[in-house]
């Protein structure tokens, strides 16, 4: 079969987009991890499937999978570029999505300027939400990674993260604990793993190693867990920037039982067509 595709990026965190609203299409594991491969495949941190909403007052179902072939509940860069894509294929004209996930349903608004505005929905710090193996409840967790101890703040957002204050982003631990956390015991279903440099109450920098697809350029729901945490722990002001590697993210959180709303732009490469 010939495969359609729309290759897009948000800060650099890279999709392959296909719609299966016109075309039922599936995907086995075995077939994302070839498309997903650099060498042999596309190329791409993220497949998104656009399909049919299956619910009443939903717009669309989008369906998002690591390069490893793992369907996840949640994907910030991801959704920005859901919303340009189905724009600009004319899928819809509305300038405000509503759009199921596994995490849930969520709210997309594409501004005047291009950019587009995610409602993030309500975070959680709850350890058995991610899950995270815990004992006790405590603002920060101590977990043992390559004989050093790292303090770490669990969050999900629908997907898992765990957040770690850094004074420095160093290559080396961002590589090394990254993906020893990721497939850490406390966390059975895995996590995402994000390294944090707060550079003052409104700026961090942050880097993200994905599970199910190692470090990206950027990562949204990552960043969202991250100023959340620092909003938490009091290092952090409701409004901030991000600086990943990939470009800025604006978030904004007012504090327990509210969305996290995430702000940042989305980009189309190229379109093209792979044989399945
Ligand atoms: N790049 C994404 C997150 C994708 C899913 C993640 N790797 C997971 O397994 O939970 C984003 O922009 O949020």
């Amino acid at each position: 079969m010939l495969l359609k595709f729309t290759k897009m990026h948000g800060l650099g965190n890279d999709f392959v987009v296909v719609d299966a609203v016109s075309r039922k299409v599936f995907f086995n594991k075995r077939q994302i991890e070839r498309l997903s491969d650099r060498n042999w495949g596309i190329g791409f941190d993220q497949l998104l499937v656009v399909e049919p909403p299956t619910q009443p007052d939903m717009d669309f179902r989008y369906r998002i999978y690591n390069s490893d072939g793992s369907e996840v509940e949640h994907c910030g860069n991801g959704a920005r570029c859901f919303a340009k894509f189905v724009l600009d294929r004319e899928l819809t004209n509305k300038r405000v999505i509503d759009v199921e996930t596994k995490r849930g349903a969520i709210q997309l608004r594409v501004m005047d300027d291009g950019l587009v505005t995610v409602d993030m929905g309500v975070p959680s710090f709850e350890p058995s939400d991610l899950p995270f193996t815990a004992d006790t409840s405590d603002e920060l967790y101590s977990i043992l990674v390559a004989d050093k101890e790292y303090l770490l703040t669990p969050v999900s957002v629908g997907n898992p993260h765990a957040v770690i204050k850094v004074d420095q982003l160093l290559d080396e631990e961002v590589a090394k604990v990254g993906s020893l956390l990721e497939c850490h015991e406390r966390f059975p279903q895995k996590v995402n793993v994000g390294f944090m440099q707060v550079v003052s109450p409104e700026e961090i920098n942050l880097r993200v190693y994905e599970r199910g697809s190692g470090e990206t350029q950027a990562c949204g729901t990552g960043t969202c867990a991250a100023v959340v945490a620092g909003i938490k722990q009091g290092w952090l002001s409701p409004k901030v920037i991000a600086h990943l590697r990939g470009g800025d993210l604006q978030i904004e959180w007012q504090g327990a039982g509210q969305p996290i709303l995430m702000t940042g732009p989305a980009e189309k490469v190229f379109e093209g067509q792979i044989y399945l």
